[in-house]
C-alpha cells in the first residue's frame, strides 16, 4: 500500500499516514494538499490523506473545497489525532531574539494566545506546512524559529524554544484518508455529503435535514461553505450515522436526491474509536 502526506517528514499528516498504514506500506510526502489529491487520482498511490476539521479552528477549507468542487475520490476512513505545536529554532536563537516566524496558517491560528503574549510583533512568513516551516526557518540566515511538530523538531536535532503552545491542550485534528471507493459496511459507520438547495427559500435547508430527522438518522456535523458562484449561495456539508449502502440510509439519501440542487456522496467509512 502506498500512503502519500502533506511533507516532508516529520508532519501531522505524516504520523497520520503512519497510523494508517503498516509495516509494508510506503510513504509518499507530497509538497502540497492539492498534491496529495492528484497522486491518487493518477494512481501514484493508493490512498492520500488529508485534515479535514481541528477542534480549535474548525474546517480545512483547502480540504473541503476540494472534495466539493474537484475530486471524486472517496473518503474511505478517519483517523484522530492529538495535535501539540513547539517554537523551533537554531541554538543561537533565544524567545525575545526570535526576528520572524515560519508557520503553516492552521498552527499559527490554533496557537493565538502564545503567539500574541511571547512573539506579539515578530512578522510571520507562510509555509505549506509544519515540517517545511521548519526546514525553512533552519536554512533562514536570521534569527528565524518556526512553529513545528516535536517529531520535526527531533528529527532535525533543533533548539526547542517553547513546548505546547497551542490554545488548548485537547487539541485535535481530524484526518481522512481518500482512496478511489469508500469502505465496506462495518455496522459502525458513517457517511460525509454534501447537497445544495435547489431554490434559495424559505424552509429548503429545514426540508432537507427533515429527511434525515424522520428517518431516525444522526447528524454528527453539519457546516456551509460558499458554492463560489455567486455570493450568497451555499454549499451544505453533513455527516450522518450509517452506511450509505444501509436501507435506510440509502433510502433517505434517494429521497434528498430528489429535493436538493445537487448531492455528492464524499464516502461511507467506519466511524472513529481511539
Ligand atoms: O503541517 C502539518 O503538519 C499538517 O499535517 C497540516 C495540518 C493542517 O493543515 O491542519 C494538520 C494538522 C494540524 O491541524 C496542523 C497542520
Amino acid at each position: 500500500m502506498k500512503i502519500a502526506y502533506l511533507g516532508p517528514a516529520g508532519t501531522f499528516s505524516e504520523k497520520a499516514a503512519l497510523e494508517t498504514g503498516d509495516q509494508q506500506s510506503t510513504y509518499l510526502p507530497m509538497a502540497s494538499m492539492p498534491a496529495v489529491i492528484t497522486a491518487v487520482e493518477t494512481r501514484a498511490v493508493d490512498l492520500g490523506i488529508l485534515p479535514i476539521e481541528n477542534s480549535l479552528e474548525g474546517a480545512v477549507s483547502v480540504t473541503l473545497d476540494v472534495l466539493i468542487h474537484e475530486t471524486r475520490l472517496r473518503i474511505c476512513r478517519e483517523i484522530v489525532i492529538p495535535i501539540r505545536h513547539m517554537v523551533v529554532a537554531k541554538p543561537d536563537v533565544q524567545l525575545d531574539t526570535v526576528e520572524v516566524l515560519y508557520t503553516h496558517q492552521q498552527p499559527l491560528a490554533q496557537s493565538r494566545r502564545f503567539i500574541e503574549r511571547c512573539l506579539p510583533n515578530v512578522p510571520t512568513v507562510a509555509a505549506l506546512s509544519t515540517a517545511a516551516a521548519l526546514v525553512e526557518a533552519l536554512a533562514d540566515e536570521r534569527r528565524a524559529a518556526a512553529l513545528t511538530t516535536l517529531h520535526a523538531a527531533e528529527r532535525a536535532q533543533a533548539n526547542i524554544l517553547a513546548y505546547d503552545v497551542q490554545d488548548n491542550n485537547n487539541n485535535r485534528t481530524r484526518f481522512v484518508v481518500l482512496a478511489p471507493e469508500d469502505a465496506a459496511p462495518t455496522g459502525d459507520d458513517k457517511t460525509s455529503l454534501m447537497f445544495t438547495a435547489k431554490v434559495n427559500r424559505a424552509g429548503a435547508l429545514y426540508e432537507a435535514l427533515a429527511i434525515f430527522a424522520q428517518a431516525g438518522i444522526n447528524l454528527s456535523k453539519i457546516e456551509s461553505r460558499p458554492a463560489k458562484a455567486e455570493l450568497g449561495d451555499y454549499v451544505f456539508l453533513v455527516d450522518i450515522d450509517g452506511h450509505r449502502h444501509e436501507p435506510v440510509v440509502a433510502e433517505a439519501l434517494q429521497k434528498l436526491a430528489q429535493i436538493a440542487g445537487t448531492v455528492k456522496i464524499f464516502g461511507s467509512y467506519p466511524k472513529f474509536r481511539g
